[in-house]
């Protein structure tokens, strides 16, 4: 069967031309020094050797941008994560001229990076409170498009960004596609916290939640635990099969203990999800429970 016209060019091996930033000046004309001047945004592996897990994701976030960013979106979300850098890149592919007119709301210091390196313009959602589209990685994704983030400890602002978009699309590579959260992805329901509050909600979670092996997420290259871009400790709560079969339910209960900021669960809010798949094929699921493969270039 024929491709679709949109499906053809993400699955089109591109040559990665260098993406040249565009001169950044301030007001009074001064160019902005630590704008790169070579070009930041490519694969963070050489086209022709990307390792089968980083294609996948390459094929999944060119698919959603080529089937998601259209040329009339002026405010675009960008997500964090390690599938991310393949949507910034095919956003840049689609030329200085469709990026133009448009502003790019970053879900943190990752992504934030990311959009200033590839010469986009930065802008934040108190600016742009409805924006056209966000397209975000996923540490696990279920059969309804209910989802775990917050592995890089980013949700808060990644729900924001979320909630704010009128479509809100998952990437990822296929070890993500699950059809119960917490099949692969072990450490459990991120949950970022108050510092002074975390005892009080560890324990909620232990004692009345279900989560016995709830912990504080330490961190690795710095004594103590992770804070958050928002200044905030993050608990990794697992929970069972069982929980997991209606993660809606949890969240509520997790989301009303005082304390809490936010719950690494997004539930009935993407509207496609995409996952890049070793045989370079694309699996894509739709909120009216579909799933279609987009099958791998010849
Ligand atoms: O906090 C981090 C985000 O929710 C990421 O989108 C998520 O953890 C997936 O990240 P990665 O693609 O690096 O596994």
């Amino acid at each position: 069967m024929p491709l679709p016209e949109q499906i053809k060019p993400a699955l089109t091996p591109m040559p990665l031309d260098p993406v040249r930033p565009k001169p950044h000046q301030t007001k009074s004309g001064n160019i902005l020094s630590y704008l790169p001047t070579k070009p930041l945004l490519k694969s963070p592996i050489p086209a022709g050797v990307l390792s089968t897990i980083e294609k996948s994701k390459q094929l999944a976030a060119w698919t959603a941008v080529d089937r998601h960013i259209k040329p009339t979106y002026r405010v675009i979300g960008i997500g964090s994560g390690s599938t991310v850098p393949y949507v910034v890149e095919r956003i840049v592919m689609q030329g200085d001229e469709a990026n133009e007119n448009r502003v790019f709301i970053p879900t943190g210091f990752q992504s934030k990076e990311l959009i200033v390196s590839s010469g986009l313009s930065l802008g934040d959602v108190d600016q742009y409170p409805e924006i056209d589209v966000t397209i975000d990685g996923a540490d696990e994704v279920d059969l309804e498009l209910n989802c775990i983030k917050g592995g890089g400890a980013c949700h808060l602002r990644e729900k924001v960004i979320a909630e704010a978009a009128n479509t809100f699309i998952l990437v990822a590579d296929y070890r993500k596609n699950v059809d119960f959260l917490c099949t692969n992805f072990k450490s459990g329901v991120p949950i970022e916290v108050v510092p002074f509050a975390y005892a009080k909600v560890l324990h909620n979670l232990h004692s009345a939640l279900g989560s016995p092996s709830a912990t504080l997420r330490m961190a690795v290259a710095k004594a103590g635990p992770v804070v958050t871009d928002n200044g905030n400790f993050v608990i990794d709560a697992p929970f069972s099969h069982e929980a997991m079969q209606d993660p809606y339910k949890i969240m509520a209960r997790i989301k009303m203990l005082t304390g809490v900021v936010e719950v690494g669960l997004f539930c009935h809010m993407a509207q496609a999800a995409y996952f890049g798949n070793v045989d370079g094929s694309v699996t894509v699921k739709l909120l009216d429970g579909s799933v279609t493969t987009v099958p791998a270039s010849q």
